[in-house]
């Protein structure tokens, strides 16, 4: 896979963080797909006011120079305080807010159990059937489609067989 910034939205304007620039003006974003037992981990931000308690795959921006993986791995020890392993990319790069596109990969955890530590200020796990039930942020949701794939349990309404 390349290590370089996604191309579609270089050109997005907005602020942004330019720390965390990629060289084509795109900010990434990693996030989890943390899937343990067949439930996916939810996660509800605490700031900024406008994303606050909306709901979230737990994640963050990549460094200057950061793997991708190695920014999910770190962002999770940061913001849950668990050791976490990732496993696929979800195909998809979703656009944030301008400038800021989404990476989504699976993982599955080593150790700990996930706490609200940062950026978070509660946490659920839930099974393919619960997924509505949590108020995601809109610019999450294809991503959350594409994890729910990866879920065990057929969606309500979907023929079985
Ligand atoms: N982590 C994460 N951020 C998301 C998601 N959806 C979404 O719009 N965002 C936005 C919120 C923020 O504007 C930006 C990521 O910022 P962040 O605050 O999580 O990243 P970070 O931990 O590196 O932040 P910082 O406090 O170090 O600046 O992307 C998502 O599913 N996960």
């Amino acid at each position: 896979m390349s290590e370089n910034a996604p191309g579609p939205y270089g050109n997005a304007s907005g602020q942004r963080d330019a720390g965390s620039e990629r060289g084509n003006g795109t900010v990434l974003v990693v996030a989890a797909a943390l899937l343990d037992r067949g439930r996916l981990l939810a996660a509800r931000r605490s700031a900024p006011a406008d994303l606050a308690g909306r709901w979230e795959l737990p994640g963050g921006k990549v460094e200057p120079g950061e793997r991708p993986e190695d920014a999910l791995v770190r962002e999770l020890r940061e913001e849950l305080g668990v050791e976490a392993e990732p496993g696929e990319r979800l195909p998809g790069a979703w656009p944030l807010k301008p400038g800021y596109v989404l990476w989504v990969w699976t993982a599955r955890l080593l150790s700990g159990e996930p706490r609200p530590l940062e950026d978070h200020d509660a946490l659920r796990w839930l099974a393919r059937a619960e997924l509505d039930s949590v108020d995601w942020l809109d610019q999450d949701r294809p991503a959350v489609a594409e994890a729910a794939l990866r879920l065990p349990g057929a969606l309500p309404g979907t023929p079985r067989g």
